[in-house]
């Protein structure tokens, strides 16, 4: 791992993290379009940003740095190139016709690092725009998007993920997120702090999210596979990992294609180096396919990947991490109170050191329990931010965590 940025597991010492504080792109839900991007209700988006901050405060208050995404992606900007990387790649929809592509790209050009970040995150709508724009403008409803807002911009867990030295820029599969990725990857390859970093997948490829990506422990690497990670994307980026000597497994983790679990992280998170916790309604239906690579090829499209079959999750992890049991933090819950405390990310959980977690105060019954087991919970609210969908975990992206001892 380089001195400065990398992960090699979910509870190292947590360094450094990049969030994104919720903005005007939150001012976009409205009651029509709220599904569409993916938000269960319409945030009051001053409250949301009051416990975003005390969030972030939590962290720099546990010594952790904490990065903007749009602080970053604003820096990035100030490039000529970057900039007109991001100019193109948000006008490349094939709703707009050249008309309306030429005369927004050129007003963009003219706009400040700032600006263009504010039209990059929050979109812009057809009403917005004035003068020089002709039939498609005219023909479009007042309120359509020209370029979509990112509201989920706030989950910076998915959209990259950093294994050792190096950062996956992910696929995200819903169409209100697929741009996010465009911003991810412009930050890394053209912002100085992170010039040289070498980076894996991309959103050109099959789909792989962060939220299902979980580095169980240095070398092994578990990926739900359901709604948003698909089969082929477990494939491609077990390739990847195995061929840069990364990992030695990927365990493969099929969780059902809903709203409720759409990311393995909405299930379960490491807490502790041997301990996970986890929606208790689905432990003994949750198993993993042990990934490995059967040898190591020159090329990494062929390289050749030994499946293994379905095992019980937890006896796999532990198998893959060469430990004797991952304990699986027994919240005792009743099916219900577990369903309304996962649905309220109670498992989402955001490790800042072996048995120290972040996790949103609503969900007493769960905290509780981590307690009982040694956790230290930092508790945050989340009545806002919630409202998308995405707890502590969710809403962080590490960039560097101590690495664990070995012994
Ligand atoms: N890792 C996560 O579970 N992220 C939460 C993402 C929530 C967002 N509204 C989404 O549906 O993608």
């Amino acid at each position: 791992m380089t001195a400065t940025h990398g992960a090699d597991s979910e509870v190292g010492r947590l360094r450094t993290v990049m969030l994104h504080r919720p903005g005007p792109e939150l001012k976009r839900l409205t009651p029509r379009n709220n599904d569409k991007l993916l938000f269960d209700g319409i945030p009051w988006v001053s409250r949301a940003q009051e416990e975003h901050d005390a969030f972030a405060e939590a962290l720099r208050a546990r010594d952790v740095e904490v990065l903007y995404l749009t602080e970053l992606l604003t820096e990035t900007l100030a490039s000529e190139s970057a900039r007109r990387h991001a100019i193109t790649t948000a006008l490349n929809g094939l709703h707009l016709g050249d008309t309306l592509r030429t005369y927004l790209g050129t007003a963009l050009a003219e706009a400040s690092p700032e600006e263009l970040c504010g039209y990059l995150t929050a979109g812009i709508r057809n009403d917005e725009v004035r003068g020089g724009h002709g039939l498609v403008t005219s023909l479009l409803a007042h309120d359509d998007f020209l370029v979509d807002p990112l509201p989920n911009l706030l989950f910076t867990r998915d959209s990259s993920v950093w294994v050792r030295d190096r950062v996956a820029v992910t696929s995200l599969a819903m169409p209100a997120r697929a741009r996010e990725t465009q911003l991810t990857e412009l930050i890394y390859t053209e912002h100085p702090r992170f010039v040289g970093t070498r980076r894996l997948h991309g959103w050109q490829h099959e789909h792989v999210e962060g939220g299902d990506v979980l580095l169980l422990a240095p070398g092994v690497i578990a990926v739900g596979v359901g709604e948003r990670t698909t089969p082929a994307g477990v494939e491609r980026f077990a390739r990847q990992v195995f061929h840069a000597g990364l990992a030695r497994t990927v365990l493969a983790v099929p969780i059902a294609q809903e709203r409720a679990t759409m990311h393995l992280d909405t299930v379960c998170t490491m807490v502790d180096v041997d301990k996970i916790v986890m929606y208790p309604n689905i432990v003994d239906s949750l198993t993993a396919h042990a990934i490995t690579a059967a040898e190591q090829g020159d090329d990494e499209h062929t390289l050749r990947l030994d499946v293994a079959p379905a095992e019980p999750f937890l006896v796999a992890a532990a198998k893959a991490m060469g430990i004797d049991t991952l304990h699986q933090i027994d919240t005792g819950l009743d099916p219900v109170t577990a369903e309304r405390e996962q649905w309220d990310d109670g498992n989402n959980t955001l490790a800042l050191a072996p048995r120290v977690a972040v996790a949103y105060e609503r969900n007493d019954e769960t905290n509780d329990r981590l307690e009982d087991a040694g956790i230290e919970v930092v508790r945050i609210a989340g009545s806002e931010l919630g409202s998308g969908r995405g707890g502590p975990r969710c809403m962080s992206c590490p960039i560097a965590r101590d690495p664990l001892p070995t012994d």
